[in-house]
């Protein structure tokens, strides 16, 4: 018999596997991948080496960094098929359905598609990461009416993401804060779209089919849709260039004591894991700062720090990543739908991972449920 405290809803609190990828610790408020602290590979690695210790377990050497540079460089080109499938969708559709159907098209696309081994789907793993920004860059740009910019092969990963979407090589202040943004976003253990990946894995699937899911649990404002959420949020106060940041400060928490007082659920905010405190937060805050000083929008920190001092005095909830990433991204330029396409390009590197883990010691994920339905009952014709 089924108790009520047997219902793990959600899957709250459940430890559904091992994993040697990250340890993300509400206690201690930390988070490492592969044993590292996310802090330190932030400020020291750039996302290609990070990339290559969530696949691989390790730090790259010089040579095996240089090879995948190459490698990333080179793969970086849509085929005409694909931006023919992309131009053929509405431009007011979301642009997570444009990534969605990118790695589904991807997918389709690669001939080593069925193949299975940890070798054909790291080869699949990083192809898929050279062709994400294309991807962003592209959709962001055909909506805006501009023209479509190739990739460039001398530029690495960051710097030629912000090239394809602005035309500009970016200032080494704003690639800066955009790496630590995707070193920050790229894993998170059993997050809700990494555990959609494993789950579709599982059934011994192909890797892009698993991607592809977990593009569309991404996209919920519960979880990546968060990040633009946030902007909506800011929107919705409206943002006011001429502000004081104290004046700005005020009006936000106006804004959240409202809101609250109206038991609203704003974006951005609690975690399912920490409950003190986001461990990624005090990083992406940083950057978030210095793009607020490099870009002179004082205004923008006091909209922040209002909205999560209230939020804190009011109800003790801090923020999430998604928080200070939301207008970040904001700031250096890219359009609000495009904010979770940028969360999958950098968490691609843990879906990844996580889809080769789940391979390497896979058992089918197919958990229990308790029936409440009508008791049996039969057709009467
Ligand atoms: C990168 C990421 O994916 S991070 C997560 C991004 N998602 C968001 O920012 C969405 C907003 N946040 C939320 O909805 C939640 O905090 C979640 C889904 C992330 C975690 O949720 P859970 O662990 O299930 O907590 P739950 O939703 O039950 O919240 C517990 C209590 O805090 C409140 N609460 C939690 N988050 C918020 C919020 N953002 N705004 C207002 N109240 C909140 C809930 O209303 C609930 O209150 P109650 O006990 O009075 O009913
Ligand atoms: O861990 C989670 O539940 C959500 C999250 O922060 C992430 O995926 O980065």
């Amino acid at each position: 018999m089924t108790t009520q405290d047997d219902i793990k809803k959600g899957l709250a609190g459940v430890v559904a596997d091992t994993t040697a990828i990250s340890k993300v610790n509400p206690d201690s408020n930390s988070l490492l991948y592969r044993g590292y602290p996310v802090q330190e590979l932030a400020a020291n690695c750039s996302f290609e080496e990070v990339a290559l210790l969530l696949w691989t377990g390790e730090l790259p050497e010089a040579a095996d960094l240089k090879e995948f540079s190459e490698f990333e460089a080179a793969h970086r080109e849509l085929s005409p098929e694909l931006k023919a499938v992309i131009d053929a969708l509405p431009t007011d559709c979301h642009p997570m359905d444009v990534c969605r159907t990118a790695v589904s098209v991807l997918g389709a696309q690669d001939p080593a598609s069925e193949e299975d081994s940890q070798e054909a789907n790291l080869t699949k793993s990083k192809k898929l990461f050279a062709a994400m920004p294309a991807v962003v860059a592209y959709d962001q740009r055909r909506r805006r009416g501009e023209e479509i910019i190739p990739p460039r092969a001398d530029l690495d990963y960051c710097d030629n993401f912000l090239y394809m979407t602005f035309g500009e090589v970016p200032a080494p202040e704003v690639k800066k804060a955009f790496q630590v943004s995707m070193v920050l976003y790229a894993e998170h253990s059993f997050n809700c779209s990494t555990f959609t990946a494993r789950t579709i894995a599982s059934s011994l699937s192909d890797l892009h089919s698993a991607i592809t899911g977990a593009i569309g649990a991404l996209k919920g404002p519960l979880h990546g849709g968060a990040n633009e959420a946030v902007m909506e949020t800011f929107d919705e106060m409206g943002i006011r260039k001429d502000e004081s940041e104290q004046e700005a400060e005020k009006r936000a928490k106006e804004w959240m004591d409202d809101a609250l007082a109206q038991k609203k659920k704003v974006m951005g905010f609690g975690h399912r894991v920490y409950k003190n405190g986001d461990s990624r937060v005090p990083t992406m805050q940083d950057a978030l700062t210095d793009m607020i000083k490099y870009f002179g929008r004082e205004e923008m920190l006091g909209l922040y720090n209002g909205l999560a001092k209230s939020m804190d005095e009011a109800k003790g909830i801090k923020p999430n990543l998604d928080y200070p990433a939301g207008p970040t991204y904001h700031l250096m330029g890219f359009d609000t739908q495009t904010f979770t396409p940028l969360f999958v390009a950098a968490r691609m590197t843990g879906w990844t991972a996580h889809v080769m883990e789940q391979l390497a010691d896979n058992s089918l994920i197919r958990p229990l449920s308790d029936y409440d339905g009508p008791e049996e009952r039969h057709v009467e014709k």
